[in-house]
């Protein structure tokens, strides 16, 4: 795919701007939301603000897009200082959960008005507004109304809108929220591959792991107002760094471990030591992953278990298993096996679901 396009064709602006928030904090009122806040997104990059509800994510987003102020600290987009600045001056742009278009105007009228107010020419706006539906795949919706589309493309119209002003940043507060679970995942990828294409600068807050990890480079994961840690998608799973990531990021079994030279050993069973695990530790605490344990139906002693749940998923079984008097919680591919509780098998632990917890 091209790179070149001439609604959102990445013009200088907006492949070198980047986003800082420097020692932010915000109180409303007596109530302290976020303090200390450092957050930087590179350039062309897509940061994403991934929390549970009422961590504060929409306020930090709101603070970027100049809809409210900080209490303390600075905001800065592109080296500038536009803490003071309102949203008009910053250069941004943002797209909604609610989409918020104009029930009025008509598609083409809903994309271009951000052009028209800049009084562009009315050639160059229709022009624009008609390739910017194509890079939404909503080729001839022009001339249609909000309440003749779905969801999904009232939702790809206010991404054109957005992308039509080339704007430095974009900013994104729960966008798939509304959509049904297939929608979300065709908008998501849609999302993404605009954002690459055109290397937009962007933030983008979600309360969804698998939405998060699915369209960011870079994870910022909040709770109650402080970040608890930053990463890749890939790192923040296989490296969470306390209890709470461990959870947060999906399920984890978590246990006391001896560690040895080349293993990791839980209840008598040995398991080749993941190359996360710092020299030296002798005793531990891991987390090991449910789809990295695999029943099977030889073992040894220290393998030996017996199943006590099982839940059909449709893809998968979740299964909990007694395992040396634990429970342990571990996913079985349906198509590999019918667990039922009750019967016995050996388990196996993959080190790549394994981690250490400190
Ligand atoms: N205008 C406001 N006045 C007073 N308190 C506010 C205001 N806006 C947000 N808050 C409070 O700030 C905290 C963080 O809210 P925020 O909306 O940023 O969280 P969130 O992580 O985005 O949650 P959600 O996913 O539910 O939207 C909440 O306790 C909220 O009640």
């Amino acid at each position: 795919m091209t790179t070149e396009h001439p609604v959102a064709a990445a013009p200088a602006q907006t492949t070198k701007s980047f986003v800082e928030l420097k020692s932010v904090a915000k109180r409303f009122g007596s109530n302290t939301v976020l303090e200390g806040l450092n957050l930087a997104i590179p350039k062309g990059k897509m940061v994403t603000l991934l929390g549970p509800s009422g961590c504060g994510k929409t306020t930090v987003l709101r603070m970027v897009a100049g809809l409210e102020k900080p209490t303390e600290g600075r905001i800065f987009i592109d080296g500038e200082d536009v803490t003071d600045r309102s949203i008009q001056q910053r250069d941004i742009c943002m797209v909604f959960q609610s989409y918020a278009l104009f029930p009025h105007m008509s598609l083409g009228e809903n994309i271009g008005y951000g052009l028209k107010m800049l009084g562009r020419p009315k050639a160059e706006i229709r022009d624009r507004v008609r390739e910017a539906l194509s890079l939404v795949d909503l080729d001839g919706f022009e001339d249609r109304y909000v309440d003749q589309i779905s969801g999904g493309q009232q939702q790809r119209v206010a991404l054109a809108r957005a992308l039509i002003l080339k704007p430095k940043v974009l900013l994104f507060d729960e966008p798939l929220s509304n959509l049904d679970a297939n929608l979300r995942r065709s908008m998501r990828e849609k999302i993404r591959e605009l954002q690459q294409q055109f290397n937009i600068t962007s933030l983008y807050v979600t309360h969804d792991q698998s939405e998060a990890f699915a369209v960011s480079d870079t994870v910022l994961v909040m709770n109650k107002g402080k970040i608890m840690q930053i990463g890749a998608p890939q790192e923040l799973y296989r490296q969470p760094a306390s209890r709470f990531m461990a959870s947060f990021m999906g399920d984890a079994n978590v246990f006391p471990a001896d560690l040895h030279r080349d293993t990791v050993e839980i209840f008598g069973y040995h398991i080749p030591k993941p190359a996360a695990f710092a020299p030296g530790m002798q005793q531990c605490t891991v987390g090991v992953r449910p789809e990295a344990i695999t029943l099977g139906l030889q073992g040894d002693d220290s393998q030996r278990c017996v199943i006590t749940h099982v839940a059909y998923m449709g893809p998968q079984y979740e299964v909990t298993v007694e395992w040396h008097g634990q429970p342990l919680l571990l996913q079985v591919n349906a198509t590999q096996l019918q667990p039922t509780a009750g019967d016995n098998f050996f388990l196996q632990i993959h080190p790549y679901g394994m981690f250490v917890l400190v």
